[in-house]
């Protein structure tokens, strides 16, 4: 059986902006597939490079087994694209916008308005399709931009950061419905860069950085491959950085310990790694106050999908977030999209 998506060697500049340089990964039917990487780190590109927004540089994106660069037609009735931010008309209703879409995926006539019934019944939108779209909040907006994804029936859902903005109660009904969209056989391919949306829905994922993939597998499998668990410790809520010194260096003695990191930017915490099944937190307690330190606080946790990232980066996608918000040119970007 064809993979639902396969992209191999793919490579995307903007004038001289490498936006992907390198990107490879095989979703497989049925599947809820997330790429997952801060801002800037070409997952929207990737995205708009599948549903044959953007002409790749060089690479082979395939749909069902159908070339995406040989036949764009094909592979968009294949798929349903629900983009990060969508411009529509404020005044049409949302049945309304729903029944303009429909027509132009060309939906027989017949069955454009059961079609939308259906949908709005399934997203939970009968009281709001008959409303302006323009009064919708965040979360009913999404549900309405879901629906008009789907209406070609497409085998594969392609969305791009769906919940940002969302409150936690509309994230956890756009979680819920792709959730049964899978159960119903459709594939799902989403980006994010929110680490526990990843984790708790895709089945298998790819972690890019800078227009690469760093790592793919399923989030237990990469996780699983850094061994150890990670502890975070304060000795006081805003430690000297000579106590964290000298803290690190009585912990690094324990047999148990594999790594210790002073974070300077929090405020001279201390990060450890160590080996799992220890009573860890204790032994470290005690050893700290045989030389009179101090735990102001002390948490152990097993490794997060951010200590994927961080160990293949160096830095934690927050940081990394916050990086490139402030280097991007968002206008510049939008005017060369237009082109
Ligand atoms: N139209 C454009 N013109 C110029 N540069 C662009 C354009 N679109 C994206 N870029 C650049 O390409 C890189 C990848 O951007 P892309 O939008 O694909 O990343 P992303 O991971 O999807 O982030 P976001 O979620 O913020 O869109 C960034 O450095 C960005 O500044």
């Amino acid at each position: 059986m064809a993979a639902a998506v396969l992209i191999k060697n793919l490579r995307k500049s903007y004038g001289d902006v490498p936006a992907v340089k390198d990107i490879s990964f095989t979703v497989e039917p049925g599947e809820i597939f997330g790429l997952l990487g801060p801002n800037g780190a070409g997952k929207t590109t990737t995205i708009r490079c599948l549903c044959t927004l953007a002409k790749p540089d060089r690479g082979k994106i395939e749909v069902g087994g159908i070339s995406a660069i040989a036949s764009p037609k094909a592979v968009r009735q294949r798929l349903g694209y629900v983009a990060q931010e969508v411009a529509i008309d404020k005044v049409l209703t949302g049945r309304e916008l729903l029944k303009l879409q429909a027509a132009l995926y060309h939906l027989p006539k017949k069955s454009i308005g059961d079609r939308t019934n259906q949908l709005i019944e399934v997203l939970g939108l009968q009281d709001y399709a008959d409303k302006k779209t323009g009064t919708y909040s965040g979360g009913i907006r999404k549900r309405l931009d879901l629906a008009a994804g789907l209406l070609h029936q497409p085998e594969v859902l392609v969305l791009d950061e769906p919940t940002v903005g969302l409150d936690i109660e509309s994230r956890m009904v756009v979680w819920e419905f792709l959730q049964a969209l899978r159960e119903a056989g459709t594939t799902v391919l989403i980006t994010s860069h929110y680490l526990e949306e990843i984790d708790a829905l895709a089945d298998r994922l790819a972690i890019i950085d800078q227009g690469v993939v760093i790592a793919e597998g399923t989030p237990s499998e990469l996780k699983d491959k850094l061994g150890g668990d990670r502890i975070t410790l304060r000795i006081r809520e805003f430690t000297p950085y000579e106590e964290a010194e000298k803290a690190k260096y009585i912990l690094e003695s324990l047999p148990f310990v594999e790594n210790v990191i002073v974070n300077t930017v929090q405020g001279n915490s201390l990060n450890l790694i160590v080996t799992s099944g220890q009573n860890s937190l204790s032994k470290i307690e005690q050893s700290l106050s045989e030389v009179s330190l101090p735990t102001f606080s002390l948490a152990q946790s097993r490794p997060s999908l951010d200590d994927v990232y961080l160990a293949a980066t160096g830095k934690t996608i927050m940081d990394a977030q916050i990086a490139a918000s402030s280097s991007r040119d968002l206008k510049k970007e939008k005017k060369q999209q237009m082109k």
